[in-house]
Formats: structure tokens, sequence, C-alpha cells
């Protein structure tokens, strides 16, 4: 069993991949072997995470994911824990090998049944939630189960929620889509905006693979802590069979410097963007420049920002080891172009420049909102990689939308997905950014950041990203490798951040240490 952090590169594969390797898998041993192994692992976490607890309150389902809880009821009773189950399946529906398990919980003397869930669980208890697992249906066609069952799912579902007792997830969250970390419709926490955080799992043990789901939208929120059991797959079927859908990202190899080396050895970056108050009264200087000093802590050698107001541009004292730059006095064939950040309606002039000379090209924000109305921009920037010059788009979800003609709801309903169709649409590298920033590029199996939290969500650090990434292109990374590693350093920054000091963009830029 392995806690999962973000010190490696773990593979994730889908509900349809981890069926596949299921069956190779349970082809090649007894019947009921995987249950057992899953329902002990289980009953294992159990013990190390809450060893004192009082009572463990298991709710099943109806399906295996309830055959997983109650194979573990077994092994915690067995132990001379507490033990209630409640259990929401019938035996005429009941999976082969969930019943096997169901008759071994039935014959423990020391188990409590209970229809009506307990509702005096503290702090010093424990809830397994083993109602739903990969097996959630996600569409909204009518259910064949009976209302009563949807009723009472709902119910125990809302009561492990709120339960003041710590909850472990078997396998993943109930009602959390596996595959796109979205729940599934009518299973939704009842209260779900970003300030009132839901109750969820504080713990979730996902069984024989790692599920993308667990990493992105809502995904992170809703897991808690992620376990991983194999259920011994890796050894005895070898996971490498089959090709993983996603890969969960891991820290950057660890690069150092030469001491031989001068700023030429680094490359230059040069940030367009920051529309002053001139054009439409609304100043955005503070984008670019934000842009800019993330490049220089991210290690560029040089960092160039052409303002795209050039009467404010000679009054702005920031960091001077910005150089300001007239954009037509920018040698764009030979550096690495941020551009976007702040740039408002001011860019369009200066796009088509752009996205034909830059030798390689970090676009964001507005630009991205521009290209995506203007089919020659787009054609453009889809010309880019015949000539070679590598192109990393960063678009938050309502970006990634507009380029796709759809809506953000929909980018979010499938990350994965919507990430690889920009990236096969534009020919490029994409890091669709938010909770599990997903990074895709043409033809390769597309990653999900581990790091960052919350603290992330305030004006100008997508910014900083996007300069960073740019330093990351100047010293000649190869775009994929750059957006993973920038999208990875921005989050473990932000995962260090000292609590008691608030997270600005500003502050973000200034913390990074790469290269
Ligand atoms: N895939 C594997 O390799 C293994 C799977 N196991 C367990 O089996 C689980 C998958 O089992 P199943 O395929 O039986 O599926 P589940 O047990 O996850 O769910 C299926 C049951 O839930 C009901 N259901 C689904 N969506 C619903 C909804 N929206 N509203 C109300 N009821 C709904 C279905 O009618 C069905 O009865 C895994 O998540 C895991 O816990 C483990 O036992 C061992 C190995
Ligand atoms: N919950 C979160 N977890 C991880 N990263 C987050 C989270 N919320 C926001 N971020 C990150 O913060 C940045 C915000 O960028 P963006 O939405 O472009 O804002 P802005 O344009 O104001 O800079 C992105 O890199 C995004 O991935
Ligand atoms: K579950």
């Amino acid at each position: 069993m392995q806690r999962i952090t973000p010190d490696q590169t773990y593979p994730l594969f889908n509900t349809e991949a981890t069926r596949r390797l299921e069956q190779a898998m349970a082809a090649q041993l007894a019947p009921h072997t995987l249950m057992q192994r899953a329902g002990l692992a289980v009953a294992q976490l159990a013990q190390a995470i809450a060893p004192h607890a009082r009572t463990i309150w298991i709710a099943c389902g109806p399906g295996n994911n309830g055959g997983d809880g109650l194979e573990a009821a077994h092994h915690l009773a067995r132990a001379g824990r507490k033990v209630v189950i409640s259990w929401l399946g019938t035996t005429e529906t009941l999976p082969p090998d969930a019943r096997q398990s169901w008759e071994k919980a039935r014959h423990c003397a020391n188990i409590e049944w209970a229809d009506t869930p307990p509702t005096d669980l503290t702090g010093q208890d424990l809830c397994i939630d083993a109602l739903l697992g990969i097996g959630v249906r996600s569409s909204t066609r009518p259910t064949p189960s009976a209302p009563t069952h949807d009723t009472v799912l709902a119910q125990w579902l809302a009561q492990l929620r709120s339960s003041a007792a710590p909850v472990l997830a078997v396998d993943v969250p109930s009602g959390l889509d596996a595959d796109t970390g979205q729940y599934a419709p009518g299973l939704e926490p009842a209260t779900h905006s970003a300030a009132a955080k839901p109750g969820t799992a504080q713990h979730t043990l996902s069984l024989l693979t790692l599920k993308p789901g667990l990493f992105t939208a809502h995904g992170r929120d809703a897991a808690g802590q992620v376990w991983w059991h194999d259920l011994g797959a890796t050894a005895e079927t070898g996971l490498n069979h089959e090709p993983p859908t996603a890969w969960l990202a891991g820290p950057p190899p660890r690069g150092g410097r030469l001491h031989a080396s001068h700023k030429g050895s680094y490359g230059d970056v040069a940030v367009v963007g920051g529309e002053g108050l001139a054009l439409r009264g609304m100043g955005m200087t503070g984008a670019a420049l934000l842009a800019g000093s993330a490049a220089l802590h991210g290690g560029a050698g040089r960092v160039l920002v052409s303002l795209l107001d050039q009467d404010q541009a000679t009054e702005i004292h920031t960091q001077p080891e910005l150089m300001l730059r007239r954009f037509e006095a920018l040698e764009l064939e030979s550096l690495s172009v941020v551009c976007g950040c702040g740039g408002g309606q001011a860019v369009r002039t200066v796009l088509p420049a752009v996205l034909q000379r830059a030798q390689a090209l970090v676009l964001d924000a507005d630009a991205l909102n521009i290209i995506s109305t203007d089919g020659a921009l787009q054609q453009a920037l889809t010309a880019r990689s015949a000539r070679q010059h590598p192109t990393v788009l960063t678009p938050h979800p309502l970006e990634a939308a507009r380029l796709l003609h759809t809506t953000s709801a929909q980018v979010q309903a499938h990350r994965l997905m919507a990430a690889r169709e920009l990236a096969k649409k534009f020919q490029c590298t994409v890091a669709l950014k938010g909770s599990g920033t997903v990074i895709a590029h043409p033809d390769d199996i597309p990653h999900i950041n581990p790091t960052g939290n919350g603290s992330l969500a305030t004006a100008g650090t997508g910014d900083v990203l996007a300069g960073l990434l740019g330093a990351g292109l100047a010293a000649g990374m190869m775009p994929l490798q750059a957006a993973i590693r920038a999208v990875f350093a921005h989050g473990q920054v932000a995962d260090a951040w000292p609590l008691d000091e608030p997270l600005t963009a500003g502050a973000l830029a200034r913390r990074i240490k790469i290269g």
C-alpha cells in the first residue's frame, strides 16, 4: 500500500482500463481473490488511520464496492473492533463476489447490522464509505433501481459527508466519477461552494489502479489523502500491459547549473502584454510585470518586458533586472515570448508577428481570447508546429472553452479530454489550469499535476505560471517538459507557503526557485 504524495510519477487508469486489468487478473486467480485482497487492505488502512476508533460504521452499497466494505467488516470484527454495517443491497441483485463477502460478514457474530445509520458518531469513530465505486452511473438516464434505494443512498451519503467522524472512502468517494473528477448527477454534496467546503473523505484507498478523477476537478477535495493498493497487479500481471490513461506528474529532475555558464546559457524571455490605462481605461501592466518577475526567478538569463502602453512604459520602476523594450525592438526570432498577460485588446495588433516569428511561445489570457475569435490567427498558431516552433497554451477553463467553442462546464466535465482536444486542434502543448492542472501534448499521454491548492485562486498567479514556463522554454526545454516542470514548481511553492502569510501573485513569483 502506498500513500500518494507528489514525490514520484504514478500511472492513472480510467474505469475502462481498470475493468480490463481486473478481468485479466481475475482470470489468473481463484474466484473472489481480488475482493478478499481489497477488503483486507481497507481493514488494514482503517486500523492504521483510526487505531482507537470506538465504532466503525461501514456504509455498503449494492455492488462490488459494497462487497469490499463487507469484506473489510469481517476483518475488522475479527480484530475485535466494534463494527456497524448499513447495507443497501438485495440478495437477488448482489454480484457473486459481493455475495460471498456478504455471507462472510453475515456469519460474523459481533457485527451489528443497522438499517438506520448511527447518528451519534464523533471524531473518536470512523466511517467507511463503500457505497459506490467505479460502477457509479454518471448519465442522467433514470436508474433501474427502486426509488427507495436512491433515497436511502442519498441519505447515507449525506450522513457520511456531514459526519463528525473521519471518513475512509473505498476505491473512490461515492458519487465521484473516477474518470473525470465530477460528481454523478444527483450525488453532489449539498453545499458546493468554494467558501464552504463540503464534508468529504479524509482518506481514499484506490484499489488495483489509481484513477484520474481522484486528482482533478472535484477529485482533490472529495478524496482527501489518496492511498493505493495494487492488489498484487504489478507483480502478477504487470500493470504495464495496459497503457495509462494519464500520468500523475512527479517532481522534475533536479538540474543544477554548470559552473562555467553565463546568462546567455539560459536564454532570453520577452514578455509581451500589459495594456495601459490610456486605451480603454483599464490598466493591466501588472500582469506582464508579474510574468517578467516569474521568468526571472524561474532562471531566465535575461527578461525583456514589452508593455503594450508606450507612455507608461518609461515610468514604471519595478524590478531593475527587468529590461523594458518597445515591441518593434524585440528580435522575436531568437526569443521565448510570453504573450497575453494583461494584454487586453492591445495584444491583437502584435499577435500576427508574435505567432509568425517568435522562436518559442507561451500564449496566455487575452492572447487566447483573441485567437479564439479569429480564424487567421488560429491558422497561424497551428502552423507553428510544422516550423518546429514550440508553443504552449495556458488556458483556464473559460479560455479553453472559448478556444473549443463550448462552455466551461463542458470543459470541466471532461478536463483530460478537453486538454487533449486543444493540443490536437492547435498542434501544441496545453496546460489546462485549475485544481489538478492537465498538461497535454498531441499524441502523448496527458499529465495531471499533483501540487498546488486553493490559495492559488487569486489574481495574477496565472501570469506567474506563464512567465515561469517562458523561462523553461528559453533554457531549451521541450515544451511538454517545460510545462510539467513549471506547473509542478508553481504549485509546490504554494503548498510550502507559510500559514500566517497571505499568498499574493507578486510574492509567489519572488519565491520561485528553479533553474
Ligand atoms: N475493479 C477491480 O479490480 C476491483 C473492484 N472492486 C470493487 O468493485 C467496485 C466496482 O463494483 P461494481 O462494478 O459492482 O460497481 P459499484 O459497486 O461501484 O456500483 C454498482 C452498484 O451501484 C448502483 N449505482 C450505480 N450508480 C448509481 C447511481 N447514480 N445511483 C444509484 N445507484 C447507483 C448500481 O445499480 C449497482 O448496484 C470497485 O469500485 C471496487 O470497490 C474490488 O472488489 C476488487 C477489484
Ligand atoms: N485549487 C487549485 N489548485 C491548484 N492550482 C490552482 C487552484 N486554483 C487555481 N490554481 C492555479 O492558479 C492559477 C490561476 O490562473 P488564472 O486563472 O489564469 O488566474 P490569473 O489570470 O488571475 O492569473 C493557475 O495556475 C491555476 O492552475
Ligand atoms: K466508495
